[in-house]
């Protein structure tokens, strides 16, 4: 029996709620806080509670903003949010959508990644479904305690914290990563936020800090073995689609090999998919097609250096792959045009590498006369760089700094438009910035980095920075996948987000951006989010039918950020 005393009406566009005084004030979904109408606050017993005079959202928002500002830095405006989040969704989303471009990166990356850090700490409430590795026979309890039913949700997103962003194992304090990215969805991809749940899987953590901290919240214990962890990821997967069976399940910054497994695990049979691995590999390729147009040198004529080939590398390198396919490679010809490069150098036939890894490591007669790196036990991208004269240059490594002038000016020697896409979050860990990229190049490499730079003159030109990160995909790619009643995202559907994407880089000019600008993300979302509910159609696993209104039909779908009537029942 649903006992929640509080639903959505779709057909009146209102809430209906048996609460009353208070708590209706601490529900954030119903609160309007100083906004709520005469008739509301008599209704449903609030007067009293709330200041006389009436305000709206307008000006509740400006005020918001104001104390934003007044915030003494970043991790206090995360926090800010955060508070404001938890107490009134509505306001907290307008503020956002009016301000995207400032607040992104303070409840994303980078700032999300040091809220993550600093979970134990910054504490205030639970956001969100923590499920315990010690107690699986709790995640249906936990997942039905939302008071949400089967088919109240459209989406969950999942971390187990092992990687986040590139800082690592940050165990329960994971759970923000979730938040986040569901932020994200809706700021970016109007996705109803009281149809969606963040989940933590706390499978323990390996980070010794973590564990000895008496303030820190999770399970102190190390992470489990690789049969406990799999029984429970069955058990909130099994539970998760039996309770919500409409909802995608979004798996995010899980550790290399857990990832993959998983996705090949369940990619098949549910809804679902990795934003790391799939997310990534798309947006990046949005970004290697627009700068491709710009370089003037056919998609077919590249050759691809990553550096960092787990989760995010080698999930670039295979939709990259597939697209040097389509352009008319043999799939044998297309992976010959990547080098991957790992801890342990150039992957190469003969090293121990991972499975994913397998079909992009060299032949060591290729390799037989290039120089080595002793410390490092094999290839370095240095040499790599210049015996390859690589035209695209991916960085998925979390090692700040890493692309350094040596290399950068070697790789522009050989070609004038070098493709240059430091990925690592949080800004911090990006390979180079762009300022010393356009610097090292006098001006001629096309960059894109995953958090957010500012523009950088060099000579008479202002270049802007796309920002290559999943953002531009994720959002749109589920919100696709809801409109059309998706079983499976396909790989089609991915395709067609990272076309889309491309689609909306209006120029190649000078200094034009590789990718649509962050305040344009709403936009792009409905772009990305059509093409994805076509793909879907196209490949026979949409559910509705998707016909010439698909357009208006996701715009119709996303949430907006207004009040609407909360009705007393
Ligand atoms: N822009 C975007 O949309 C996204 C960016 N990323 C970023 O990519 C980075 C990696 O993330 P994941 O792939 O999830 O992590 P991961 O741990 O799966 O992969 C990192 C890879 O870098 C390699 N690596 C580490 N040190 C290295 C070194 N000194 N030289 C060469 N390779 C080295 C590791 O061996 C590993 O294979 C992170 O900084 C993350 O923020 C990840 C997903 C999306
Ligand atoms: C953007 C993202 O998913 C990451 O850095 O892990
Ligand atoms: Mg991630």
């Amino acid at each position: 029996m649903n006992t929640e005393p509080t639903r959505w009406n779709p057909d009146l566009e209102r809430w209906e709620t048996t609460s009353r005084g208070r708590a209706v004030l601490t529900d954030p979904r119903l609160n309007k806080g100083t906004a709520f109408t005469e008739d509301e606050r008599q209704a449903l017993d609030l007067v009293g509670l709330i200041p006389p005079h009436v305000l709206t959202l307008e000006q509740q928002s400006s005020r918001a903003y104001a104390q934003f500002l007044a915030q003494p830095d970043d991790l206090a405006k995360n926090v800010y949010l955060a508070a404001l989040q938890d107490r009134n969704t509505v306001l907290f989303y307008r503020l956002v959508g009016e301000h995207l471009d400032e607040m992104l990166p303070i409840v994303y990356t980078p700032t999300v990644g040091t809220a993550i850090q600093r979970y134990s700490y910054e504490y205030r409430r639970p956001r969100g479904v923590y499920l315990s590795v010690d107690a699986p026979k709790d995640v249906e309890r936990s997942l039905r305690a939302t008071g949400l039913g089967p088919d109240d949700v459209d989406l969950i997103v999942a971390t187990d914290g092992e990687a986040i962003l590139g800082i690592g194992d940050w165990g329960v304090g994971g759970i923000n990563i979730s938040v986040g990215k569901l932020a994200v969805y809706t700021a970016a991809g109007g996705i109803h936020p009281a149809r969606t749940i963040p989940v933590v899987l706390d499978v323990g953590t390996n980070r010794k800090e973590l564990m000895e901290d008496p303030l820190y919240l999770g399970n102190r214990h190390p992470r489990v073995d690789r049969e406990t962890y799999d029984a429970f990821v069955e058990t909130y997967v099994d539970t998760a689609n039996r309770l919500f069976p409409g909802a995608v399940l979004h798996w995010e910054d899980f550790g290399p090999d857990n990832a993959r497994r998983i996705l090949a695990r369940y990619g098949d049979r549910y809804l679902t998919f990795n934003d790391d691995v799939q997310g990534t590999g798309a947006v990046n390729l949005a970004a290697v097609l627009s700068g491709v147009r710009a370089s003037g040198t056919p998609l077919r004529d590249h050759r691809v250096v990553i550096f960092g080939a787990g989760t995010a590398g080698i999930g670039v390198a295979d939709q990259l792959r597939d697209a040097l396919v389509s352009a008319g490679l043999t799939p044998d010809e297309a992976t010959r045009r990547f080098w991957c490069v790992g801890r342990h150098g150039l992957l190469t036939e003969g090293m121990a590498v991972r499975d994913f890894q397998a079909p992009y490591a060299r032949p060591a007669e290729e390799v037989a006369d290039w120089s080595r790196d002793a410390d490092l036990g094999g290839i370095p991208l240095a040499e790599v760089v210049h015996r390859v004269s690589p035209t695209i240059l991916i960085g998925t490594s979390g090692q700040g700094g890493a692309f350094t002038e040596p290399v950068i000016r070697d790789m522009a020697a050989s070609v004038s438009r070098p493709i240059i896409l430091p990925m690592s979050n949080p800004t911090s860990l990006a390979e180079a910035t762009p300022a010393q990229l356009l610097g090292w190049t006098d001006g001629g490499a096309l960059v894109a980095t995953g958090s957010p730079f500012a523009p950088v003159t060099h000579g008479d030109i202002t270049y802007q920075i796309g920002q290559a990160n999943n953002a531009f995909i994720f959002p749109g790619l589920s919100l696709g996948a809801i409109v059309a009643h998706a079983t499976r995202m396909t790989d089609g559907m991915l395709k067609a987000s990272a076309d889309a994407v491309a689609e909306q880089v209006g120029s190649s000019a000078p200094g034009a951006a590789l990718l649509p600008p962050t305040q344009q993300l709403r936009e792009t979302s409905a772009a990305v989010a059509t093409a994805v509910a076509r793909a879907a159609a196209h490949d026979g696993v949409a559910r509705a039918t998707v016909g010439d209104d698909i357009g208006s039909r996701v715009r119709a779908a996303m949430w907006q950020p207004d009040y609407h009537p909360v009705h007393a029942v």
